[in-house]
């Protein structure tokens, strides 16, 4: 199994996540909590109360995670679509394979993602939507001190499946939306590129900036519903399930729960999936 796919992905998945972190800050405080007004107004409270540093709350432990996921995703889809159609990512600007397959071995790669991802999102989304500000000397401690201490206290009071909390609503939300992602992706890229030649640098930029707008506008609403599930049994359960949880929020909050955080995360998957690609072409174009 070639694993340079792997390396790349977990190289160019740590670059996009760190260009990317205050857009999901912002992102994961409007979906879940009501004090904010807006994306500005998030933004002006964070930065007030917490300094530049609220921003990069629970960064430290994506940046680990978050990469190695990056590095499934890529990995697992390259490796599918060798087994699907038998070429290398070197021999597939040559022989490009079939849309079919590209979004299944991306529906492939997202599910196995997905798995691994559950438990380092869960702690990051907990500790992203701790107001508290950044270390005040005197002021009560926030409930996790870091994101040891929130996996031992998860662990401690939810036990091992409170870790997987949300999971379900992951594996959904990115099934079929990395499928989307992928196919965005080579889709622009075959049109702006000569047959046969490697797409320029301009237009891995482009491609992978609204591959990453397509899959997180598909990926809104259960982005929605898994962040929400991920808080939940914090203090009570107030969610049965998925379902149930799709249920009680657009009863309460009407359909336009669904597209919560869908402006930030496209502002957000511009530059981070730009990014990524661009640094993932290269190392392998470098490497190979
Ligand atoms: C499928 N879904 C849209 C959820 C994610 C696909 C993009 C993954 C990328 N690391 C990012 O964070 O933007």
């Amino acid at each position: 199994m070639p694993v340079e796919e792997f390396v790349a992905g977990w190289i160019s998945g740590a670059l996009g996540l760190v260009l990317g972190h205050p857009f999901d800050t912002v992102k994961v405080r409007l979906q879940t909590q009501t004090t904010y007004r807006g994306i500005t107004d998030c933004m002006v409270k964070i930065y007030r109360h917490e300094s530049l540093l609220g921003f990069f709350k629970g960064m430290s432990f994506p940046i680990a995670s978050v990469a190695v996921a990056n590095s499934v995703l890529f990995g697992v889809y390259s490796n599918t679509l060798l087994l699907l159609t038998a070429t290398s990512h070197q021999e597939r600007r040559a022989q490009p394979p079939s849309y079919t397959h590209i979004f299944l071995a991306g529906c492939t790669g997202g599910f196995l993602q997905a798995y691994c991802l559950a438990p380092f999102d869960l702690i990051k989304v907990r500790l992203q939507n701790q107001t508290e500000p950044v270390a005040q000397p005197g002021s009560p401690p926030p409930q996790y001190q870091g994101p040891v201490h929130c996996a031992a206290s998860i662990f401690r009071e939810e036990g091992y499946r409170g870790l997987f909390r949300g999971a379900w609503a992951l594996m959904l939300r990115d099934t079929p939306t990395v499928g989307i992602y992928f196919i965005t992706y080579e889709g622009l890229c075959r049109q702006y590129t000569p047959e046969g030649q490697n797409p320029s640098s301009a237009t891995v930029l482009v491609a992978g900036g609204f591959a990453g707008i397509a899959s997180w506008v598909a990926a809104t609403p259960l982005d929605v519903i898994k962040s929400r599930m991920q808080m939940d049994g914090l203090r009570r359960r107030v969610y049965q399930g998925v379902l149930d949880c799709m249920m009680s929020s657009v009863r309460q909050e009407g359909l336009g729960v669904f597209f919560r955080g869908v402006t930030i995360n496209s502002a957000r998957a511009f530059p981070v999936n730009a990014v990524t690609f661009l640094s993932y072409e290269y190392l392998l174009r470098w490497w190979g």
